[in-house]
């Protein structure tokens, strides 16, 4: 199968429980919740992305003909000597709609740990070894079992409660980043210390303006 990628990326995870981790990050395009074009975010399930998804234009992006092409651009970012685990996220858009099988093992033959973000709308493909459900709105969620969920903070359409028993080793808010960034973060805080089950999760990466 052919790949689409946005854009390929070395930096720090900077959301969740692997904040701080060095990571390669593989955006893929396209994403089942929105279609990426701003005249119809107003309509689409998912309102609040801070993501462009659309494409193959971005840094490092492009289209990649194999499993094993792809895992080769992904490794080529990995510093040659870093030891440590190699470690690549899978995001996008939504990684689910492309990441298969035989990538996993492509990236696993390469020494890597391979986690996900997703929106938990698809079913995973054996073998990940790190999983971030981000439901969203009122969209169906067919993973409810992962490492972490991490939710955007507020969606009145996904309020926490309908999460919290979910077989997550990890519960997150995240602040929504938009023009009420600051408010969002001062009622994820309180939510968080009014239920302990849940963290805050500020996107590190924008405070200290990494990639
Ligand atoms: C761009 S999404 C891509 C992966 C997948 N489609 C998903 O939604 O989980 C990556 C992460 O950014 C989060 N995110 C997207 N827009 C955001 C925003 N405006 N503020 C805070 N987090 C946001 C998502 O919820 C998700 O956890
Ligand atoms: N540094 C950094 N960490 C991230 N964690 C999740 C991201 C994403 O867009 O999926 C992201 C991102 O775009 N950059
Ligand atoms: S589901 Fe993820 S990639 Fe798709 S529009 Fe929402 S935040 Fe963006
Ligand atoms: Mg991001």
């Amino acid at each position: 199968m052919t790949y689409a990628v946005k854009e390929m990326f070395y930096t720090l995870q900077g959301e969740g429980a692997q904040a701080g981790r060095a990571s390669v990050f593989c955006r893929f395009a396209g994403c089942n919740l929105w279609n990426g074009r701003e005249e119809d975010r107003a309509t689409a399930v998912c309102t609040f992305c801070d993501t462009d998804f659309v494409g193959t234009d971005g840094h490092g992006g492009g289209k990649f003909a194999t499993a094993e092409a792809l895992a080769d651009a992904v490794a080529s970012k990995w510093p040659a000597h870093a030891g440590g685990k190699p470690y690549v996220v899978c995001t996008g858009g939504e990684p689910l709609l492309q990441l298969d099988k035989p990538l996993i093992d492509a990236l696993h033959a390469r020494g890597f740990e391979i986690a996900v973000e997703t929106n938990g709308t698809q079913p995973a493909p054996e073998g990940l070894d790190w999983i971030c459900v981000s439901p969203k709105a009122d969209s169906e969620i067919v993973l409810t079992k992962g490492n972490e969920l991490k939710l955007v903070w507020p969606q009145p359409a996904a309020r926490p409660e309908r999460f919290a028993g979910l077989d997550f080793q990890h519960f997150f808010l995240q602040p929504m980043d938009s023009i009420l960034k600051a408010q969002n973060t001062k009622e994820a805080v309180a939510y968080c210390m009014e239920h302990p089950q849940w963290r805050l999760s500020v996107q590190m990466h924008k405070v200290i303006g990494i990639e």
